[in-house]
């Protein structure tokens, strides 16, 4: 699943020097396309947001109209002035796993081979941490308007270890925000844009400062990714 051409000793060393990096063509190009499509026509996705002053998923199946993702956004807009805010839309495949829901989808394989030993072997050598046991993974979806205000990834009870993103929107312009900015928490400057580049893995240590900007109104298509944690735990 990943592509076999990275250059693994390379990225370990930036990663270990700047605690985060951006890997190109990240996974096999075949599989790249077929969770690309997969996202764009197939997943059943729920919206994520916190505009009602904590946050909420919307059930299966009922993803709000066009009026009602409108209201949702402005209502989170007006609050997003002086507290926490996001929106995006989410398939959870942790919990889509336990509970059996849509098993033809392959995303539900990129949450297993994010598991195999191999795999973690693979990321406790890239991210130079032996305590690196499980991953976990949702699919995202950020259409014009949504958003992810600044936050920190810090979760007490997940050990979470590194952030990854794996992009998987074609030909993305930077001009239709939906980029993955890190934040000086001293100065509030920008210390570093990650553009969400088809088929490349943002990956960053936990905790740093971070937000996903608006994606602009004539963004052309959505923003998707798989996103998730590598973690450190003693039980599964
Ligand atoms: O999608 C991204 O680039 C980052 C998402 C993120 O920060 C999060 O889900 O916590
Ligand atoms: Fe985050």
């Amino acid at each position: 699943m990943i592509n076999d051409d990275i250059d693994i000793d390379r990225w370990r060393q930036a990663l270990a020097l700047r605690s985060r990096v951006q890997i190109p063509d990240f996974l096999q190009a075949d599989a790249a396309e077929a969770l690309a499509d997969e996202l764009s026509t197939r997943t059943p996705w729920q919206l994520a947001e916190r505009s009602s002053g904590e946050s909420r998923t919307t059930p299966r199946g009922a993803y709000p109209d066009d009026v009602a993702f409108e209201t949702l956004l402005k209502r989170g807009y007006a609050l997003a002035a002086d507290q926490y805010q996001f929106s995006y839309d989410s398939y959870m495949l942790i919990r889509a796993a336990k509970e059996g829901w849509d098993p033809d989808l392959l995303a539900h394989h990129v949450l297993r081979f994010l598991n195999t030993p191999m795999f973690l072997e693979f990321a406790r050598y890239l991210g130079s941490d032996p305590t690196i046991t499980h991953a976990s993974a949702q699919c995202t979806r950020y259409r014009p308007g949504q958003f992810l205000m600044p936050h920190q990834d810090l979760d007490v009870n997940e050990g979470r270890r590194y952030a990854f993103v794996i992009n998987l929107s074609r030909e993305w312009r930077p001009d239709w925000g939906g980029q993955l900015q890190f934040i000086d928490d001293a100065t509030g400057a920008v210390t570093e844009t990650f553009l969400p580049r088809w088929n490349s893995l943002s990956l960053f240590r936990v905790p740093q400062t971070h937000h996903v900007t608006l994606v602009s109104p004539w963004a052309a298509r959505p923003r998707h990714a798989i996103t998730g944690w590598w973690l450190a735990r003693s039980a599964p």
